[in-house]
């Protein structure tokens, strides 16, 4: 099968993580970002083994898993290594068979051969890869027989959140990208399995030479499918002899690669963001100085920023731009104890390519005034 075929991916269908605790994870994305139980299985609808709590904002729909047994050795050690965290990704893909196989003849390990799972609603169609990302595995999902609003096997008898009742909801639309953290020098090797296994092909890259303080560094190479439906920014340390990079911190806490964060667009970064903020959501704050050398920067911008600076400062909300168009960007402070989980919120205007060159170094400083207050930063 040639690999440049047009494949048919077509964006996230939903993200699982397994933590300890699902009733309560999935409870904290309600309150704190206006996500809404959609969905749920385990002990009353027949699972024996596991508890799945399913919300939903829009178009981004994630899953809490979490054993009800005793017994469960796999979400124990997953739990062990990486804490909570994100353990499968699921695409929505025009064809589930075509995917898998062209992974599975490029070399990919099998998680689940394609599934054919029915209810009244009628059928959709599962399969599963392992990824070089530790234990991510990578779900295609199949809807195109399927009017159902999740997946088959789970209650739509959920309770209704009620804050939400009380809190107007965040303009979000789907996720944009999901940020994988490697170890050293593993960036290229990792892309080249996502060229030969899913004929995903190199959006973007940068290096160290942009991205760095005078302490450490990243390398970045920005994967994404023919439809350029989702973006994976891979990203790897670059230590110097006293400094830890953040993304070596990540991989440190996270017991090896993982997901260090993903992107939700936005419709409206400002009110995102005033709205997240009252709903008990913390943000990474800017550098210092960086709307005075924003301003700077944009003495030489081509299009028109409709936002005003001082607004951008109120909400702390970084700016970059290209000729096509700009991008407003936030991230939230980790959301768990170990550092290895952010959430960022990116609002695009124009058409602009994303994953500007002017931003990355800003957020890395940011990032990095976090881990230092960790007392992660000296490898000494
Ligand atoms: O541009 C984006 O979306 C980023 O997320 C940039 C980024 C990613 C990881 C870092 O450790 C620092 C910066
Ligand atoms: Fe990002």
């Amino acid at each position: 099968m040639d690999a440049k075929n047009n494949l048919g991916f077509n964006g996230v269908d939903h993200v699982t993580f397994w933590v300890g605790n699902a009733k309560q994870a999935a409870s904290y994305y309600n309150c704190r970002f206006g996500f809404q139980n959609l969905a749920f299985s385990g002990l009353t609808t027949g699972n024996r083994k596991y508890a799945t709590h399913v919300v939903r904002l829009k178009q981004v729909t994630l899953c809490f898993t979490s054993p009800t047994t005793i017994d469960d050795e796999d979400h124990a050690e997953h739990m062990k290594l990486h804490g909570d965290a994100i353990k499968d990704i699921a695409f929505k893909v025009d064809d589930s068979r075509l995917i898998y196989q062209n992974a599975i003849i490029n070399g990919a390990k099998s998680v689940l051969e394609p599934t054919e799972l029915t209810d009244k609603d009628g059928t959709v169609i599962m399969s599963t890869i392992a990824t070089p990302i530790s234990n991510i595995t990578y779900t295609f999902v199949e809807r195109k027989n399927y009017t159902g609003e999740f997946l088959p096997g789970y209650s739509y008898d959920v309770i209704h959140d009620v804050l939400s009742d009380f809190v107007e909801p965040i303009q979000i639309a789907d996720i944009d990208h999901v940020v994988y953290g490697v170890y050293e020098n593993k960036v290229e090797e990792t892309s080249e399995w996502f060229y030969k296994t899913l004929g995903f092909h190199r959006y973007w890259s940068v290096d160290d030479t942009i991205v760095h303080t005078e302490n450490s560094g990243l390398n970045s190479i920005v994967v994404a499918d023919e439809n350029n439906s989702v973006k994976f920014p891979v990203i790897e340390p670059v230590n110097s002899v006293k400094a830890k990079s953040q993304t070596q911190e990540f991989v440190d806490f996270n017991g090896g690669p993982g997901c260090q964060h993903f992107a939700i667009n936005t419709i409206n970064i400002i009110q995102t963001v005033e709205t997240l903020k009252k709903r008990g959501v913390v943000f990474i704050p800017t550098p210092k100085h960086y709307y005075s050398f924003l301003k700077k920067r944009l003495e030489n911008c081509p299009v028109v920023v409709k936002e005003e600076i001082e607004t951008l400062e109120k909400y702390g909300i970084f700016l970059d731009y290209d000729d096509e168009g700009y991008l407003l960007q936030t991230f939230t402070k980790n959301v768990q104890d170990k550092p290895t989980f952010i959430i960022e919120f990116i609002q695009k205007v124009g058409h602009m390519f994303g994953f500007g060159y002017g931003n990355f170094k800003s957020i890395f400083a940011a990032i990095e005034l976090e881990q230092t207050l960790r007392g992660n930063l000296d490898r000494n």
